[in-house]
C-alpha cells in the first residue's frame, strides 16, 4: 500500500469530520492531555471516519487504545517506544511509523523495522519546545539514502510552498499541523495542499 504524500495531523476527532470530506487520505490524531474516555471516543470517531472516507489512520502516542479499537496505524517517537510493547502492537497487525532526528535514532529505529520513518523539524516548528532546531533538506536527502525504500516522512514548519522542496529533497511524504491548523481558513488551505502534493 502507498502512503499519501500530504499527510495532515490534527488533536481532535472533529478536524478530521471537517478535512476527510475535502480528500484526506493520510491523517494522524494527535492528541495530548485529555482523560483516557475522551481519547478513546476519538480514536473510535477517527477510525469510523477514516473507514467511511477511505482513509488510512495513524494513531499517535496511544498505542493500547489503538490496538484495542482495531486500528491500523500506530505513530511513536523514541520516548514512545521506549514504554511500547512492539511485540503486542505487531501481533495486533498494526503499522509503525516511528520519530528519529538524529543518527542513533535512526539506527535504533531500522532495527525494529518500522513501516514508515519521520525526520524532524526540517524546518523550525511552532507547535513544541524540541532540542534540534531545524535538519535542513540535505538531512532529508541524507536521511531518504539511508532509509532507502522505507517512507520517509518530513516533518516540522512545514508549508504549502516548502513541501515541494521537500519531496525534492527526497522526502515520500510531508506531514504539517499548524500550516493548516492556525490558517484563517483551513478547509482552503488543505485543498492547496492536496492540489501541491498529487
Ligand atoms: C509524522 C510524525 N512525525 C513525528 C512525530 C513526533 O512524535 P513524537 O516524537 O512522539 O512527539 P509527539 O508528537 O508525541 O509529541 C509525529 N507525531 N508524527
Ligand atoms: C510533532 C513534531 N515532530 C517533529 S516537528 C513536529 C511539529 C510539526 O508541527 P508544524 O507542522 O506545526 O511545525
Ligand atoms: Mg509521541
Amino acid at each position: 500500500m502507498t502512503l499519501d504524500r500530504f499527510y495532515p495531523i490534527f488533536d481532535h476527532s472533529d478536524w478530521l469530520r471537517r478535512m476527510l470530506p475535502l480528500g484526506v487520505r493520510l491523517v494522524q490524531l494527535r492528541i495530548k492531555d485529555q482523560s483516557q474516555k475522551a481519547v478513546d471516543e476519538q480514536i473510535a470517531a477517527s477510525r469510523d471516519l477514516c473507514r467511511r472516507h477511505g482513509a488510512v489512520l495513524v494513531v499517535n502516542d496511544h498505542w493500547q487504545s489503538a490496538i484495542d479499537a482495531g486500528c491500523d496505524w500506530v505513530h511513536l517517537g523514541q520516548e514512545d517506544l521506549d514504554e511500547a510493547d512492539l511485540k503486542a502492537i505487531r501481533k495486533a497487525g498494526l503499522k509503525l511509523g516511528v520519530s528519529t532526528h538524529d543518527d542513533d535514532e535512526l539506527e535504533r529505529v531500522l532495527c525494529i523495522a518500522p513501516d514508515y520513518v519521520a525526520l524532524g523539524p526540517v524546518y523550525p516548528t511552532i507547535l513544541k519546545k524540541m532540542k534540534w532546531h531545524q535538519q535542513g533538506l540535505p538531512r532529508v536527502t541524507e536521511w531518504k539514502r539511508r532509509v532507502g525504500e522505507l517512507p520517509l516522512v518530513g516533518i516540522g514548519g512545514m508549508s504549502v510552498e516548502r513541501a515541494p522542496g521537500v519531496l525534492e529533497a527526497g522526502a515520500d511524504i510531508v506531514s504539517v499541523v499548524t500550516d493548516i491548523t492556525l490558517n484563517p481558513d483551513p478547509e482552503a488551505r488543505v485543498r492547496e495542499w492536496i492540489e501541491v502534493t498529487r
